[in-house]
């Protein structure tokens, strides 16, 4: 019943089409992750005279002792290449990295790396790595210099709850609380109330070490208080957010009475450290690569390749339910304009749609107006699943599969050709082997029955294993960056 694939000579040029299409998706992928390569983003930035780190064209003391700490999805090659900038400079640096993330042999390294967090979760290996950073951070002077170096998957990686919290306790709040679908500014507000080093806590340890922080950011908008839960700057929340939040999401009634314990205390500061235009006097931080980056070049390679390209936001957020249905709407919209439909009332609802979900598109409008070729629009950003089911799959498998299911509710005039990819730019989508799915296209109604079983279930891993043999999923594995979600939607029309 699931065999899509029954092709016939006349069928040959649409198939053709397809596997070429989908290299471009592929590619135009492929392109945005590249551009935010650590080791690039960090080479083109960063240099060191004898006695100073140069971040663009600001110096700063490399002081007495040079330290470097770091943790995320994407420090790894950041750490690196900080070794082979910094040299005999580097004194120490200890690192927490992805379980899995080395899939060769180690490089030869001065480095501690440690380890952690399976399934982008804390755990006792990353909470053994936050005590190491701690312990180091703990023995910096004044006159040392401590380079940080952050990127998402932070969190997880960096665990250290205030006690009587435990590992567990966390790890479990903040499991159900992923999988109700708050958004990672919340997460992390509840992360910040419940641990010692987020929420600047790592800041206030180090002081008054001078410290240099490198941010590769994967949070909308670039937010240093939540990037990684902000370990770095002052924690600008309200005491009762965190709480406010669990009872959004109706979990404050089943917490712990060590959660309580916490969140109803006070989370103690160290007294004195000097706040400087809302951030700490003795930190400088700096955003070396994000989401905006990773688009421009993907709608690039678009271009490169003859498409007529945009990004077209990079805030995207909010249930995938609505996106799927949002971008399904745009994708009609589009299909009857390039093959010939000239009618605005659609667009204006569609505009009005996401404006409605303060999700800003930037020129689209105008783009749509001036539209005569094959397209290729770019959106960026996070959005979020509510995980009601058992199955087994990530946000951008779910977007990718809902957006099929939607587009068999519109008219796509048969001279227009639609391609869709959703993929994670770090590799890892949810707790898979996939970065993403490129969309099914053309679903039967046998194929869109299953499709809503999968998507009910959360199971659109399944789905796509079974879909074509697993063509549609993109594995890649660890790209070694993290800046968020990719969408590449392609219209082509033919004559
Ligand atoms: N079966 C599933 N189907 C769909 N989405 C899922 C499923 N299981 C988990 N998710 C979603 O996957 C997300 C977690 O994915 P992942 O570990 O890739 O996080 P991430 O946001 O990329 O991490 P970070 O921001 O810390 O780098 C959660 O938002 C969760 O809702
Ligand atoms: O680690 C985290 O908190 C998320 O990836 C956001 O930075």
């Amino acid at each position: 019943m699931y065999s899509n694939r029954v092709l016939g000579v006349k069928n040959l040029s649409v198939c053709l089409r397809k596997m070429s299409t989908t290299c471009d998706l592929l590619e135009i992928f492929q392109k945005s992750v590249e551009s935010v390569q650590p080791a690039t983003l960090l080479e083109n930035q960063i240099s060191v005279t004898e006695s100073h780190l140069v971040v663009r064209n600001e110096y700063h003391a490399l002081g007495k002792r040079c330290h470097v700490i770091g943790f995320g999805k994407a420090v790894k090659d950041m750490a690196l290449k900080m070794e082979s900038i910094l040299g005999e400079k580097m004194q120490r640096a200890v690192v927490t990295v992805p379980i899995g993330i080395f899939r060769e042999r180690k490089p030869s390294t001065r480095i501690e790396f440690i380890e952690g967090a399976k399934n982008n979760l804390p755990d006792k290996l990353s909470m053994g790595g936050a005590l190491r950073i701690k312990e180091l951070v703990q023995t910096l002077a004044e006159d040392d210099m401590l380079i940080v170096l952050v990127s998402g998957g932070g969190s997880a990686l960096l665990p250290l709850p205030i006690p009587p919290i435990t590992l567990q306790e966390k790890h479990d709040l903040i499991k159900q609380l992923a999988r109700k679908g708050a958004t990672i500014n919340e997460l992390n507000s509840v992360r910040k109330r419940m641990s010692v080093l987020k929420g600047g806590g790592l800041a206030e340890l180090a002081y008054p070490c001078k410290v240099v922080t490198l941010v590769l950011s994967d949070v909308i908008g670039d937010p240093l208080d939540f990037i990684a839960s902000g370990p770095m700057v002052p924690n600008s929340d309200k005491p009762q957010l965190a709480i406010d939040i669990l009872k959004k999401y109706e979990l404050l009634d089943g917490i712990s009475s060590s959660i309580q314990t916490v969140l109803y205390g006070k989370k103690d500061l160290l007294a004195n450290v000097p706040i400087k235009e809302g951030q700490y006097a003795h930190v400088d931080n700096y955003i070396i690569g994000n989401n905006l980056m990773a688009a421009t070049a993907a709608s690039a390679a678009a271009i490169s390749k003859g498409y007529q390209s945009k990004v077209v936001s990079t805030c995207i957020q909010g249930d995938v339910i609505c996106i799927a249905k949002s971008y399904a709407m745009l994708t009609a919209l589009l299909a009857r304009r390039l093959a010939g439909d000239k009618n605005n009332t659609d667009l204006e609802k569609f505009l009005k749609d996401f404006e409605n979900r303060h999700i800003i598109l930037d020129g689209l409008k105008e783009e749509i107006m001036k539209l005569k070729d094959n397209l290729c629009l770019i959106f960026a950003g996070e959005p979020t699943v509510v995980v009601a089911g058992t199955g087994k799959g990530g946000r951008n498998q779910q977007l990718a599969l809902n957006f099929a299911v939607e587009l068999t509710e519109h008219d796509i005039p048969k001279s227009v050709k639609i391609s869709f990819l959703s993929c994670g730019t770090d590799g890892i989508d949810g707790p898979t082997d996939a970065a993403g799915a490129i969309s099914p296209t053309n679903i039967g109604s046998d194929w869109k029955k299953y499709a809503q079983e999968c998507l009910d279930n959360n199971d659109a891993y399944r789905f796509f294993q079974k879909w074509d043999s697993g063509a549609n999923l993109v594995k890649i594995g660890h790209t070694g960056t993290n800046v968020m979600d990719i969408h590449v939607l392609i219209v082509e029309h033919y004559q």
